[in-house]
């Protein structure tokens, strides 16, 4: 099977060429007409489309000729690489083999690749290659977007940190590893901060501008930042603003590394010219774009169905009848404030409420939206992790969460933009070397189909019809 790669190394004197029309996706729309997401603070729209960047595209043969141990040999410790195995992490992923040669020579980098494609342990591999465990001073900070995003990835790092089971007693220091996220006072962490600062800390925005504002946490000694889906916080006006800053003050450190990660980078030659020109990266930073002509993985299947309003619920329940998934994932959007000031329940908990009382199937149903309490919303991503699960949620769980048991993704509610269909997709078929067939079904009204059909033409996937038959039952 061949893959293609785009590898786009941006060098300064390139964004001084002739302005050109702007892709988010090669052989797609420009993204002026395609408007999938509102304009961020970073993209602001009198400045779009006034550069390019050289990319070249390469097509390569997916089999792997060297494994991950031969990719990381010398720059990664021994202990990481002994741990990275007995996990399974043996064969790189597509995003891995192009990504860890321009990773481990510490070079800036943009991380884009489908979901599900690996990039989580790419960037972590560079961050264990950053740390000298012997320092105790914060040496990597890796910037996600939500709490549960953060636990994942802290839950990865500590896995890989973890003594391999074959190493001698006497052997290198563990790296120390702190979660700083939303929810709590953070008082443990302000402690151990102030006592022995851990080498990698992985957290939200929020609290980690926090603590650099309470002098607890100094960026001086960094030599490695990520920042994981960082178009979803480039999104946000209440984060965008503290990322911008964090990217500012850091910068005036020479000795840094800086990674982005995302599997949806709108406007991406543009973006790469704004790193370069505030400073966020170095000039040579390089943009590793994985399987850019097909943003969405390939073994997904993606259907829908049309129905009213009202009969949703029941349609819902007589496909998860027929799916009989393994797990899944039903999304739906997040309260509108007039149907919040109209006093009505969101819609989680009507869905949820309603599988409690209907649903008659093995799996657990669970619960996850913003505004439950971080306790809560722990649980209920703790408990996702133990068994089979039905899980009922907003957009929250539609970045970076992974769940390798889901084989079915529900979109209740069909998303805003798509992009965000793509990241809800992207909860399913998660296994990059195995690739799994998995669905995505999207219930819609007749006034809804052409949004759909927009977006299978923005992300170039076909979506099937599921026979009206389903609904004769109702
Ligand atoms: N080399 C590998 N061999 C086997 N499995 C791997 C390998 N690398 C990653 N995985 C597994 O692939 C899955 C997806 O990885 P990961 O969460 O890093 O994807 P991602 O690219 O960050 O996706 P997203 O954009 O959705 O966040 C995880 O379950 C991870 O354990």
């Amino acid at each position: 099977m061949a893959f293609a790669i785009s590898h786009s190394r941006c060098a300064f004197p390139i964004f001084s060429s002739p302005p050109q029309q702007q892709h988010i996706y090669p052989k797609t729309r420009p993204w002026s007409l395609l408007r999938l997401s509102p304009p961020s603070p970073l993209f602001p729209p009198s400045r779009a489309c006034t550069f390019s960047c050289r990319a070249q595209s390469v097509a390569q043969q997916a089999t792997r000729t060297r494994t991950l141990r031969e990719l990381c040999h010398g720059r990664v410790p021994e202990s990481i690489l002994m741990r990275s195995e007995e996990v399974g992490y043996v064969t790189p992923t597509d995003v891995q083999e192009q990504s860890l040669p321009v990773l481990l020579s510490r070079q800036d980098c943009v991380l884009h690749a489908q979901t599900g494609s690996g990039k989580t342990l790419a960037y972590l591999l560079a961050v264990f290659s950053a740390i000298d465990s012997s320092r105790s001073t914060v040496q990597a900070v890796i910037v996600v977007p939500t709490r549960e995003l953060g636990m994942q990835v802290t839950k990865v790092a500590r896995t890989l940190a973890a003594k391999p089971k074959g190493a001698a007693e006497k052997s290198q220091k563990e790296c120390s590893i702190m979660a700083l996220l939303d929810g709590g006072m953070l008082t443990r962490q302000k402690s151990w901060l102030k006592a022995e600062p851990p080498q990698m800390i992985i957290a939200t925005i929020e609290s980690l501008c926090r603590m650099i504002d309470r002098h607890l946490l100094k960026l001086q000694s960094i030599s490695i930042l990520v920042i994981d889906e960082f178009d979803y916080i480039f999104g946000s006006t209440k984060q965008v603003a503290l990322l911008r800053k964090l990217l500012g003050s850091y910068s005036s450190s020479a000795a840094r590394q800086t990674v982005f990660a995302s599997a949806s980078i709108p406007q991406h030659n543009r973006f790469l010219y704004d790193c370069v020109q505030h400073k966020w990266t170095k000039k040579d930073v390089v943009h590793v774009h994985v399987n850019p002509v097909e943003p969405m993985p390939s073994h997904l299947r993606h259907k829908f169905l049309m129905c009213t309003k009202k009969e949703r619920l029941q349609v819902l329940l007589q496909l998860l009848d027929r799916d009989k998934p393994k797990s899944g994932i039903i999304f739906v959007l997040e309260q509108s404030e007039k149907s919040r000031k109209a006093g009505h329940s969101p819609s989680t908990t009507v869905v949820y409420e309603f599988l409690k009382d209907s649903y008659d199937g093995d799996l657990e149903i669970l619960v996850l939206e913003q505004d439950m309490h971080f306790n809560a919303r722990s649980t209920s991503f703790l408990e996702s992790r133990q068994k089979g699960f039905l899980l009922v949620s907003t957009d929250i769980a539609s970045r970076g969460f992974d769940l390798p048991q889901t084989t079915h993704i529900y979109n209740f509610d069909l998303p805003k933009t798509a992009i965000d269909y793509l990241h809800r997709a992207g909860r399913t078929g998660r296994n990059p070397l195995l690739k799994e067939v998995c669905t995505v079904t999207t219930l819609i009204t007749q006034e809804e189909r052409f949004v759909l059909r927009k977006f299978e033409g923005e992300l170039m996937f076909q979506c099937e019809e599921l026979s009206s038959l389903i609904l004769d039952t109702c």
